[in-house]
Formats: C-alpha cells, sequence, structure tokens
C-alpha cells in the first residue's frame, strides 16, 4: 500500500452503564480510531482504497502501559513517520510487514496494532477478500459471551446476569476483586444453576498469599480465572495452578506469541484469551492461535469495548478453529446505544462474521461525527 493519508480521530462514546473493573470504573469508551487512505497494487493496475483502524488503549494507563493520548503521540510522532521514510525509499508498506517496519520502537502494540488493522483493511477491501476469510476462518458466526462489571450489590448482580441470560449469550464473565468474588460467584450458581458457562476475571487483582482463598472458587464449576495476578507473575501464576483446579487464563500477561509460548512452557496457563489490539494486531493473534493450538491450549477472543470496526475484526477472528471457548464478542448494545457502525445484535446467542471485504462493515459518518472528540490529519507532509 503507498499511504497518501491518515485520519486519526478520538472518540468519547457514552456506556449504556457504569462498568467497574478491579482497576477502574468506566462511564464512557474514550478510543481512537485510524482512517488510511492510499492506493494498493493490483493485476489491473493500482486501486484507491481506504481502511480502517481502532486502538483499544484505554483513556488512562490502568489496564496497560498504554493510553489514548499516548498512543495518538506515538502515531503521529513516531510510528507514521517511519513508515513514511519506508515509502520515500520507493517501497510499500503491507500488513505483513507493518509489525516488522515498526519494531525499532519497543512496546506500543495497541498503537502498532491499530495502524496494521487500518492498512490489513485497506487491502483486503481491493481484494474483495473478508477478514475472516484471510485468517482461514471456518465459522459464520460465533457463540457470544458477557463481561459483567463489578455491582454495587449482589441483587444487582443478580439481575444483570439474568437480563444478559434473557438475551441469550451463553457464557457470563463475572469481573471479581478482593472482597468481591466467593459471593457473587455462589450467588450466580444457586440463582442460575450449575449448567451456566461461567468464568471471572480479576483483572491482576491478588497475589499468590490469596491462593488458598482463590482455591474457594474451584467449589464452583468456572470455565477458567482470568488474570489473578500481576502481568508480570507468569512463575506465580504456574505455582497458583498447582494449588487450584481451575484453569488459569491470561489476559495482561500475554503480549506476544513469545509471552504465549513462555506461559505454556511454565505451565502459567492452560487458557489463553487472545486481545488483538494488545498482542501488537491481529497477525501476531493469529500466530498465537496456531501455537496455542499446536500445543493443545484453548483461546478465546477478549474484548476492550470496541467499535463495531473492532468488534467485526474480532469475530472474524474468534472465528477460527482454535477459538474454542466463547469470547468477549458482545452485541454492540451491551455497551453502546449507538455504534460507529451498523450495530452487531445478538442472535441465537451468536454474532455474525462479518463476510464482505476487509472488515465488511465501515463507520456511519454521521454517527462518527457524533461521537468524534478531536480529528487530526497525521500522515506526514
Ligand atoms: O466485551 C468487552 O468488550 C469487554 C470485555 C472485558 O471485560 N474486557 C476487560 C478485560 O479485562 O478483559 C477490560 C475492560 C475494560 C478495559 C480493559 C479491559
Amino acid at each position: 500500500m503507498l499511504i497518501e493519508s491518515v485520519e486519526l480521530r478520538e472518540l468519547r462514546l457514552p456506556l449504556v452503564s457504569p462498568f467497574t473493573t478491579s482497576f477502574s470504573t468506566q462511564t464512557e469508551r474514550n478510543t481512537l480510531v485510524l482512517r488510511v487512505a492510499g492506493s494498493v497494487p493490483t493485476p489491473n493496475g493500482r486501486v484507491d482504497v481506504v481502511g480502517w483502524g481502532e486502538c483499544v488503549a484505554l483513556g488512562e494507563p490502568l489496564y496497560s502501559p498504554e493510553y489514548i493520548d499516548g498512543a495518538k503521540r506515538m502515531i503521529q510522532l513516531y510510528l507514521l513517520p517511519m513508515l513514511a521514510r519506508v515509502q520515500a525509499e520507493g517501497r510499500e508498506v503491507t500488513a505483513e510487514t507493518v509489525g516488522a517496519l515498526l519494531e525499532k520502537v519497543v512496546g506500543h502494540r495497541m498503537a502498532k496494532a491499530a495502524i496494521e488493522m487500518a492498512v490489513l483493511d485497506a487491502e483486503l477491501r481491493a481484494r474483495g477478500e473478508s477478514f475472516a476469510r484471510y485468517f482461514g476462518a471456518t465459522r459464520t458466526r460465533v457463540p457470544a459471551g458477557v463481561s459483567v462489571g463489578i455491582q454495587p450489590s449482589v441483587d444487582a448482580l443478580l439481575g444483570a446476569v439474568g437480563g444478559y441470560l434473557d438475551e441469550g449469550y451463553v457464557r457470563i464473565k463475572l469481573k471479581i476483586q478482593p472482597g468481591w468474588d466467593l459471593a457473587p460467584v455462589a450467588a450466580v450458581r444457586e440463582q442460575f444453576g450449575d449448567e451456566v458457562l461461567l468464568q471471572v476475571d480479576a483483572n491482576a487483582a491478588y497475589t499468590l498469599a490469596d491462593a488458598q482463598h482463590l482455591r474457594r472458587l474451584d467449589d464452583y464449576g468456572l470455565l477458567l480465572i482470568e488474570q489473578p495476578l500481576a502481568e508480570d507473575d507468569l512463575v506465580q501464576h504456574a505455582k497458583l495452578a498447582t494449588a487450584m483446579s481451575t484453569p488459569i487464563c491470561l489476559d495482561e500477561s500475554i503480549e506476544s506469541a513469545k509471552d504465549a509460548a513462555d506461559a505454556i512452557t511454565l505451565g502459567a496457563a492452560s487458557v489463553i484469551n487472545i486481545k488483538p489490539g494488545r498482542v501488537g494486531g491481529y497477525l501476531e493473534a493469529k500466530r498465537i492461535h496456531d501455537l496455542s493450538r499446536a500445543h493443545g491450549v484453548a483461546v478465546w477472543c477478549g474484548g476492550m469495548l470496541e467499535t463495531g470496526l473492532g468488534r467485526a475484526a474480532n469475530a472474524a477472528l474468534a472465528a477460527l478453529d482454535g477459538f474454542s471457548l466463547p469470547g468477549d464478542i458482545s452485541a454492540s448494545d451491551r455497551f453502546y446505544t449507538e455504534d460507529i457502525t451498523e450495530p452487531f445484535v445478538l442472535r441465537d446467542g451468536h454474532i455474525d462474521v462479518p463476510q464482505g471485504p476487509g472488515l465488511g462493515v465501515e463507520p456511519i459518518l454521521e454517527n462518527l461525527a457524533r461521537v468524534t472528540h478531536d480529528t487530526q490529519e497525521v500522515w506526514p507532509a
């Protein structure tokens, strides 16, 4: 692709209800969307294309070190100028090379992932190929899990969970933290029975000293416990895995295929939550899927409250065979009254995988304008 312009939009989408995790309470999703325009070579000559990317960093560095303002600066001051220099040398940027071309910058995976996603979208739209087909996905719809934040009371939690089950969600994920773990899990089991697919996510809120307490979760038949310990505690997660029978799933700890290999080798994870933005892009996400599958480790697609753009790409990725557990790929209305794309809707507990070229969706410009807080043209002159 020869990039000719890049528009960087900071968005602010109000959430339908506060979303509380062990590290924050969000009432809006502050996010970053890229629109990359340029041309790609085809057998019949160059074709003008546009591609869309989404950066999953949060407004503040509370989930990971990246945050929206930092990602904006990283994209504008470092990453895009590096690609512009590649083009100035007469070379084209392709989705398969973006990661390598940006490797000199350490970290900033979410910022890099947004650029790669936009370039991949542009290339695939030009080829008339969907993300799903490009990944080699086999399914046309994926089962939808839903993430339930920490609630003000157990009654409120039971109301929320009941509502999502009534909507048809096939898997419930409860956010937990010290002081809000055994009671909510026991109440959900008591109210909705043992058949409901149920898992918990601690977002690194515990330490190994909590092992005996966490072991009591084994009584509730959970699918997994996600990221109980700190993101850099692989050895301690491996120790915790020997102290409890509930499978350990890692999220924040896995930022690359190498991390996934380390975690599997150490026995720190028997399930991996793949979030394309966290690992530097959809190509690395696919590599982690392939690696995990080779080791018989189940993966599922995590969510970062993406707009319909990221949701479309996540649904395509989650349609790969190795994604054997329901992902956090909920309907748009789980978080938003109005998405920036046509909304993703739940049908029989599933989300349809877009089949159109590229992402298969694109922003509805008036919706995008309504939630745009700031727009910058950032391709180096
Ligand atoms: O369905 C979704 O998009 C949200 C899923 C979810 O709970 N994401 C969590 C997580 O830790 O996995 C998260 C929420 C907010 C910010 C970062 C991460």
